[in-house]
């Protein structure tokens, strides 16, 4: 991975990065400013995605991520966002983002490093992935100067994607990913991507041959195959999701009525 710093965003020229929701605030509460050991390099991990419902596996791929990170790189882990989707995604099952947003949020509340970073979904039309990594490159190392070290001196943080296996597969797929995107994804800031039963990661490894060294395999010790699809398939049949989401995010869904039906992406957030 390159070292993000002063360079230009996809298409090279930095896109503006103000949000439409003037209440909107780059969530950094739970970001470590300081690194503990000064000879690593600080590390953002960002997992892009519908989250329509946000389940354990969500939560799980941080903590396989970070101690990946920990027995073999030589990063330091300092902060972990979830970036939910916009509703222009308009993904099958996708509800109001603001409910997206309130159960990812629900559901990191107790993480020590997981914040939820509602920038991409606040924006009414789609922002591609490679941009929503520009958008975090501009908080963490433009506006904040980046992460401190004991003796005080600024280092740069690099972003990168944490994605499951899947969305690794789609790289390849013709006309979802443009080349461009692609390279300033893999080369500038790199992608961590959870192994997912089902997936040919090694397929898709070979024909990304160039950028395969900014891509990082974690692998799953503990097969788990949750999808948010299966959750609201279970809900769909009034079946259990107990153990599968975390019970704050059922209670949600509960007092929402989520994903019963067809009407996901009219059902309000009570004022
Ligand atoms: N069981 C899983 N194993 C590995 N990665 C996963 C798993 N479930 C989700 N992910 C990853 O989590 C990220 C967010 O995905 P997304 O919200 O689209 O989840 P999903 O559960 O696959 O959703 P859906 O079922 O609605 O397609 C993606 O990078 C996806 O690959
Ligand atoms: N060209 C792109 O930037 C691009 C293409 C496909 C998916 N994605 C992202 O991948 C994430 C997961 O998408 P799916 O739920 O469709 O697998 C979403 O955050 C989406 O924005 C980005």
């Amino acid at each position: 991975m390159a070292g993000n710093g002063e360079q230009p965003g996809v298409n090279g020229h930095k896109p503006d990065f103000t949000s439409p929701d003037p209440s909107y605030k780059f969530p950094d509460h739970k970001l470590r400013t300081q690194l503990r050991d000064s000879s690593k390099t600080p590390l953002v991990l960002v997992a892009c995605g519908s989250f329509s419902p946000i389940t354990y596996l969500h939560l799980r791929m941080f903590e396989m991520a970070s101690d990946f990170v920990k027995a073999s790189l030589p990063f330091e882990l300092v902060g972990a966002y979830f970036s939910p989707v916009s509703d222009a995604y308009r993904k099958n099952g996708l509800a109001l983002a603001q409910h997206r947003i309130e159960m990812c949020k629900m559901a990191s509340e107790s993480a020590a490093q997981l914040m939820v970073d509602p920038w991409e979904a606040l924006i009414p039309e789609y922002t591609r992935t490679a941009t929503v990594l520009d958008h975090f490159d501009h908080e963490i190392n433009d506006v904040r100067g980046g992460i401190s070290t004991a003796d005080g001196t600024r280092k740069k943080a690099q972003i990168a994607l944490l994605a499951g296996a899947d969305l690794i597969e789609t790289f390849i797929s013709p006309g979802i990913w443009s080349d461009e995107d692609l390279s300033h994804i893999l080369v500038r800031y790199g992608a961590f991507v959870v192994e997912r039963s089902d997936t040919d990661l090694d397929q898709a490894l070979a024909q990304l041959k160039q950028t395969k060294e900014h891509i990082y395999i974690v692998r799953q010790l503990v097969k788990n195959d949750i999808s948010s699809t299966k959750v609201r398939d279970f809900i769909s049949k009034d079946m259990s999701i107990n153990y599968l989401i975390p019970p704050n995010v059922i209670s949600y869904i509960n007092q929402y009525d989520l994903y019963k039906g067809h009407h996901e992406m009219t059902s309000r957030v009570q004022s």
